[in-house]
């Protein structure tokens, strides 16, 4: 197992996993229909999601998140109507976006940290307060009032994790959350990912990530290709990327020779 692909660990005390079920999804973004009839049920702790690009992943993500709504079919989180659910959805479902900028609005680090906890209700003071303890806690005081613009993409990164772990949401959705960041920021967050009580979803390219999880489900064209242990999962897909390769190769010594 990798060691960026750490299990939950026993005995953190895991809060109430909760279950999220999709049911004849349709999801039409633009000319495209990216899940027509997508059913799929989400309620193990750690969930890896593996897939091509352009396969359905963030779209997934997207649409857990309230970003998208289905064009028929419904999202359910424990039996409620996710895309019907106001402010509370918040306290739900949490996503870190692939690239940082799409999700940080505000200029300075402890602002955007503080987001999430107004949006829970704490005031604007009061929030802040807890941002900066929360640096401080994790030997990054120094980062309270950097502008966002100051720093590099990884570390913007980071922030976006970090405002995540304190908005505390019940689910946490990953998007490709390792790839601007530098080894140690790997096992930092490998280590957080372990450690956190919420379900964490992550979707990734790079299988180590996720190779030790449970559960791995791998999006083809916007359907459920193979849904199991990681180790199976990842690779049957190593398989079927291989003998994809091997074809596109076989098929460009054909056209060249
Ligand atoms: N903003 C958009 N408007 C229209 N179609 C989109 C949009 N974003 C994505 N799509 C289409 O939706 C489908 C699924 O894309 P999605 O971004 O969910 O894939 P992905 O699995 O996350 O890919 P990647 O691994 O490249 O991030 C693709 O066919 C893509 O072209």
């Amino acid at each position: 197992m990798s060691e960026f692909s750490t299990p939950p660990r026993d005995g953190l005390g895991l809060a109430a996993v909760p279950r999220i079920a999709l049911a004849a999804v349709r999801l039409q973004r633009g000319q495209t229909t990216v899940f027509d009839g997508l059913d799929l049920c989400l309620d193990q702790p750690r969930i890896g999601l593996i897939g091509h690009n352009g396969a359905g992943k963030t779209s997934l993500f997207r649409l857990l998140c309230g970003l998208e709504a289905p064009a028929s079919g419904s999202v359910l989180f424990d039996g409620q109507d996710l895309h019907q659910a106001g402010r509370e959805r918040m306290r739900w479902v949490g996503m870190m976006f692939q690239n940082p900028d799409d999700q940080i609005i505000f200029p300075t680090v402890e602002e955007e940290l503080a987001l999430g906890l107004q949006a829970r209700g704490e005031a604007k003071r009061a929030a802040k307060a807890q941002a900066r303890a929360f640096l401080a806690q994790r030997g990054l005081a120094h980062w309270a009032e950097r502008a966002i613009s100051s720093l590099s993409q990884g570390q913007r990164q980071m922030v976006c994790w970090l405002a995540l772990l304190l908005a505390a949401p019940r689910c946490v959705l990953l998007d490709e959350p390792y790839a601007s960041l530098d080894l140690p920021g790997q096992a930092q967050l490998a280590d957080d990912i372990a450690a956190a009580p919420q379900q964490v979803i992550v979707s990734t390219h790079v299988l180590a990530h996720v190779r030790g999880y449970a559960r791995v489900v791998w999006i083809d064209q916007g359907r459920v290709r193979a849904d199991g242990p990681g180790e199976q999962v990842c690779a049957a897909y190593e398989a079927a990327v291989a003998a994809e390769v091997d074809a596109r190769r076989a098929a460009r010594h054909i056209y060249a020779g």
